[in-house]
């Protein structure tokens, strides 16, 4: 399998290449050349498969070139070992159609296990095959940055730096980062936002000799290629659980940086039968106004209810576009370059072929909150602020028909208590019993003012792996 640079100018790569990278040479995003796509039958066959038996034959023709059956096999069953449901993304029907897929079952609560717990081994064994170190330089809203520490944590060649918005990401969340303990983690705390600290991280990418030793920069963030490969898996799961390929599907996607959503497409592409899928923004809604719009613009981040999605420039989405305009790298190039300056057209074919799959909505706090109280008042069942967002906007875009409408559970309402505080629910969701003494144990991270060399700096001075 190769894989292909959005920009069409950088080399293309094959999986262990693409692994061990972030952004392209070009400054774009690598996808597979070609997408494995399953038949009626081969979906039919993947039936009653155990969470990592299903990942196998998902994964595999990704990485077959690279990573022998066996070693995979074992990376994967070693991987979904780790969470906690034995169903690892069970599926809890909270109506009639309407479903929510729980993905908070992994080490630190949030649907970034299923993809950085793979990562982090994936990485462990091409790093031990090669004898290499590396940095990892990671940009996180809250929830990517504890997944990628716990997933990486042990591996003993790699030194990692995850840059996190000071005071903008939830307490839990903070301290889910800041209390693990390891000479090879570190914490920034950036005075700016989210949209600064992966703007860092990419401006790092595409200028590594601040490093020192000759290493090299690998991504955490859903830039990494293997991070939507893990994705796609669990569409299938959820697919195979409610009927597909017989019956028609839909997912609504709490999205941010365009990345679950995207692995969502890919499952389409390679025969899974979604109808449609759902972007779900919060008050930051770049990709709900390119939907209705046809104009993708920057805009002022803003704060709200659901910290992970204060995201404004959705790197994932230049992988769609590339489809959109045909694979066409020099367009991509072109239309990315106006971005950077201002508010770019999208083409009137790729918006009609982007509206027959997917639809969007923009949720306020206010009706997250709603959402949340109205679902635990109806059910019993207790949404964090970002699925509720998911939830509230399935519920406006469900199609007709028998169509099975799967909301993606991104993280665990444990969370975020002072959102679900807000919500009106005067229950307090208790933290598993691995983080129960979370709020006991030392913090470590550093603050640093938004400056991209200063960052660099505390990198260079601190990587010793
Ligand atoms: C809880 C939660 N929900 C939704 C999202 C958005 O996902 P994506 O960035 O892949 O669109 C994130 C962060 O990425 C998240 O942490
Ligand atoms: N929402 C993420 C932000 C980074 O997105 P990623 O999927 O590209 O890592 C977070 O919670 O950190």
């Amino acid at each position: 399998m190769k894989y292909i640079s959005t920009r069409g100018q950088a080399p293309a790569l094959n999986f262990e290449q693409v692994l061990l990278t972030g952004l392209a040479s070009d400054g774009g995003l690598y996808v597979p050349e070609t997408l494995p796509k399953f038949s009626v039958e081969q979906i039919e066959a993947m039936r009653g498969m155990a969470y990592p038996e299903l990942a196998l034959e998902i994964i595999r023709p990704f990485v077959a070139d690279c990573i022998p059956e066996d070693d995979l096999a074992q990376i994967l069953q070693d991987t979904y070992a780790e969470f906690r449901h034995g169903a690892v993304a069970p599926l809890i029907q909270l109506a009639p159609n309407q479903w929510v897929m729980e993905l908070f079952h992994g080490p630190t609560l949030a649907f970034k296990d299923f993809a950085l717990q793979l990562l982090g081994r994936l990485l462990d064994y091409v790093l031990e095959r090669e004898q290499r170190k590396v940095v990892i330089m990671g940009a996180t809203s809250g929830d990517t940055g504890s997944a990628a520490i716990e997933g990486c944590r042990r591996c003993k060649n790699i030194d990692i730096f995850i840059l996190h918005p000071h005071e903008r990401v939830s307490e839990v969340q903070r301290r889910q980062m800041t209390t693990v303990v390891g000479d090879n983690i570190h914490n920034l705390a950036v005075e700016g936002n989210f949209d600064d600290c992966q703007a860092m991280v990419k401006a790092s990418f595409n200028a590594q000799q601040f490093l020192p030793d000759g290493r090299s920069l690998v991504a955490v963030n859903s830039i990494n290629w293997a991070r939507i490969m893990a994705q796609i898996v669990y569409y299938f799961h959820a697919g195979l659980s409610l009927g597909a390929p017989s019956r028609k599907l839909a997912f609504s996607v709490p999205t941010g940086n365009f990345g679950d959503i995207f692995a969502g497409y890919l499952a389409r592409e390679m025969g899974l039968p979604i109808e449609q899928l759902v972007i779900a923004t919060n008050r930051n809604d770049v990709l709900h106004r390119i939907m209705t719009t046809a104009t993708y613009g920057r805009q002022q981040l803003e704060q709200s209810l659901s910290p992970s999605m204060d995201i404004t420039v959705s790197s994932n989405f230049e992988r769609l576009l590339f489809d959109l305009y045909n694979r066409d790298g020099a367009a991509i190039a072109d239309l990315m370059k106006r971005f950077d300056v201002g508010a770019v057209d999208i083409d009137d074919a790729a918006m009609a072929t982007a509206r027959t799959l997917f639809s969007s909505a923009r949720v306020s706090d206010e009706e997250t909150c709603a959402r949340i109280l109205e679902t635990w008042r109806s059910s019993e069942y207790l949404l964090d602020p970002h699925t509720a967002i998911g939830v509230e906007a399935a519920l406006s875009a469900q199609p007709e028909g028998d169509v099975a409408m799967v909301t993606l559970a991104t993280a665990h309402p444990a969370k975020f208590p002072a959102a679900v505080k807000q919500a009106g629910v005067d229950v307090e969701p208790p933290l598993p019993q691995h983080l129960a003494d979370l709020f006991q144990r030392e913090e470590r991270f550093t603050v640093l003012p938004n400056e991209l060399d200063t960052v660099q700096r505390f990198i260079a001075e601190n990587s010793n792996a």
